[in-house]
Formats: C-alpha cells, structure tokens, sequence
C-alpha cells in the first residue's frame, strides 16, 4: 500500500532541490560581487544593501504568508554566508602564496568535538583540504603549529557561558605564532546516551570542565549523579560508546555525538540559550587583511607599575577613534600581581589611527606585542529593517 504522504512529500523533495540550486546560484553571484568589489576596491559589507533588502524581502514574504520573523532568520544565515564567504575570498587574494593544498589543523579532541565542529566550518569556506590533528591540550595545539607538524591550530578563546579560556589566553603568552582568523560557532548541549533511557536512570555522566561549568543549573537539577570530567568533548562521547553500561551519558553536541552512536534525550543544557563560542585561528606567519574587509586586532601589553597605566593605554585608542571589542587581564608567570592585558581593537593594522595608537603605546607600555589582525567574523545582522517590519 502506498504511503498518503508519498505525493506530497515527492513536491516537498522537489522544491527542497530548487532552493539549494537557487542558494547556489545566489553564492555564485555574490561571489562575481566579491571580484568586482577587488577590482573597483569596494567595501566587502555594505549593510544599506542589506537593509534594504531585507525591507523589501520582509514585505514580500508577507504578501505570500510568510511571517517577517521567519523571514529575517532566514536571509540573516544566508547573507552571513555570502559576506563571510566574500571575506575569505579577498583575504586569500591578498596572501598569495599562503593558501595550502592540504592544511594540517591541530584542534582540541577528536572527531564530534566542538573545536572540531568549528574547525570544519572554517575550512569550509577555504579551498584545500584538512588533515584532521586531535590533541589532548591546548599545549599540544600550539606546540604542533610551532614544531611545523601542524600548519594552522583552532582555539576556543572566549564563550558566553563560562566566560574567557584562561588556558589559551596563557598559551598565547609565550608563543610567536599569529592570530591569522576568528569564528564563532554556536554551542548546543545536549544529553547524549548509547541506548535510550530515562534522566533519572543516569549514574555517571562525562563531559569537558567548560561544558560542566556552561551547563551548572541543569547538573544543580540532576541529584546523585557521579560527575566524570574529560579532556574534550569527544573523549566524553567514546568513554559513553565505549563503556558497555546503560546507565552513562555524555553532554556534547547532537551532530557529533551522532558519529559515535550516541543519541540525545534532552538538548539546550546550557545556562544561557544563547551559547556561542568564539575560536581564534592561529598559525606561524601572519596574514594581511585587505583594507576592503572588517579586521580585527589583538594586542597584548604589560604596563608600568604607576596608578592610571591602564586608563593611559585606553586613553591612547579613544584619542586614535579606535573601538576595543574586549579586554582580559591574565597573570605574568612568574611575576606575582602582574597583570598581561589582551585587547581585542576593530581596526586594520595598515589603518594610519592604528600606527599611531601602536606607537604611542610602545612609548608608555613596559611590552607591546601584536598578535594578530585579522578578518573579523562577527557578522552582526542588520536589524533594523526586521525591528522596522515587526512593528508595522
Ligand atoms: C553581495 C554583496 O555583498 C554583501 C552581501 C550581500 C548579499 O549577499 O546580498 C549584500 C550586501 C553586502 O553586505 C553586495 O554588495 O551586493
């Protein structure tokens, strides 16, 4: 007997098919954008284009019942591929001889864990392919990229649970290597088993100390549950596939958990609905962003031990106009109650105001040191048009 969903499903299959050619043909157009905008030196973003795009999209989408929510999500994925993707073109144009047919990627765990997953999202916007490179610790990563064994290591540096990584911020201390890339990828917890089972069943549950920490309300509700800590997300997930009980469970992400057999009975366990990660790219030589594109620039400094240090420092990027995304202090090792400050500025090495705050710092810090400047990844969404839309 034929199945009554066949004939409506089979016209589903066929439009599903029509937007991915159609998603296509819209990447292949933007990308025709992206070597115009090199020839003629225009700006990557363009944030009136998409706003005003996503005015017109939004009624549109009303005329055909399609709510303006819905609507907005939806171009918000798509134009954060097509800008990103733009980005990684002109920054590949302007390291010629950089792009590498194979790329060897250290990054922490194996297959399914969360660096990994970010891992392949960033390398799926650059051509060549990657060689896989699990690790145990953040030592290993770099170690690897600076032995040679490893062209280019993933990081997690910051997330919006638990805060900043210490350990990486620490591994960047002492290393000569470059922050050459950034992305952020959302963090989705979930509970995952080998055999179905109920919550209250569990006896033992693995997972990494970050996701334990990004996930404390959910362990606060779980009782008597022996808690097992492991060095990544993936190493949680084998010791789950590879125990043989059906009373364990690992928290990770349901699309890596599914390589390993492992099924989730409960998502979302993160303390914050919003859970996102945000990893740096690092590798031995340093890239140069194109002025076209939004950079980023991570500095690192110790100050002088006299009261105001830090609050000259900043003054020294207000007078320049330059904007800090974020500022971490970490201990010097070895040198008790000293402060390294990591400072994250918007802005493009080569800028004329980003030499002159560099040389002004120089002259008033104790040690300044680049690590990186970079295409910056964050792609906040236009939302004004969808704010616009809502309220009409
Ligand atoms: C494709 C372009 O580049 C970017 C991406 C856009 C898009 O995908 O529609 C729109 C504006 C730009 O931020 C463009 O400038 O048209």
């Amino acid at each position: 007997m034929s199945n009554p969903l066949d004939s409506l499903r089979d016209q589903i299959t066929t439009i599903d098919s029509e937007l991915l050619e159609l998603l296509a043909r819209r990447r292949g157009l933007t990308n025709n954008v992206a070597e115009t905008k090199i020839q003629h030196h225009i700006p990557v973003r363009d944030q009136k284009r998409e706003e005003q795009l996503l005015i017109r999209l939004i009624k549109q989408g009303k005329a055909v019942g399609l709510d303006a929510h819905y609507v907005t999500q939806l171009f918000h994925v798509i134009l954060e591929d097509s800008v990103l993707n733009q980005q990684a073109l002109l920054a590949e144009r302007a390291n010629p001889g950089s792009t590498l047919p194979i790329n060897r990627v250290a990054f922490l765990g194996d297959k399914g864990s969360y660096s990994y997953l970010a891992t392949q999202k960033y390398f799926s916007r650059r051509p060549g392919e990657i060689v896989e490179m699990g690790c145990q610790s953040f030592n290993e990563i770099v170690q690897k990229v600076e032995n040679g064994e490893a062209d280019y290591a993933v990081l997690p540096i910051e997330n919006t649970s638990s805060g900043s990584i210490n350990e990486v911020y620490d591994q960047l201390q002492h290393t000569h290597l470059s922050i050459i890339g950034e992305l952020t990828h959302p963090i989705r917890h979930a509970l995952l088993v080998a055999k179905p089972l109920q919550i209250s069943e569990i006896k033992t549950l693995y997972a990494h100390p970050q996701v334990f920490a990004q996930c404390s309300h959910f362990l606060a509700e779980l009782g008597n549950v022996e808690v097992k800590t492991c060095d990544s997300t993936s190493a949680a997930m084998i010791s789950v596939s590879e125990s043989g009980r059906d009373d364990v469970a690992a928290i990770g992400s349901e699309a890596g958990g599914a390589l390993y057999g492992l099924s989730a009975i409960k998502s979302n366990l993160a303390n914050q609905k919003e859970n996102h990660s945000r990893f740096i790219v690092v590798a031995r030589n340093a890239v140069t962003v194109p002025l076209q594109v939004p950079a980023k620039t991570t500095l690192v400094m110790s100050t002088v031990q006299t009261p105001g240090a830090l609050v000259d420092a900043l003054l020294v990027l207000k007078d320049n106009s330059i904007n800090m995304s974020k500022l971490e202090s970490r201990p010097i090792t070895g040198n008790p109650w000293e402060e390294m400050f990591y400072i994250d500025v918007e802005g493009n090495i080569q800028d004329g105001p980003m030499q002159n705050a560099l040389d002004e710092l120089k002259k008033i810090t104790r040690s300044l040191k680049v690590l990186g400047c970079y295409p910056s990844e964050e792609i906040s969404p236009t939302r004004v048009a969808a704010v616009n839309a809502l309220n009409e």
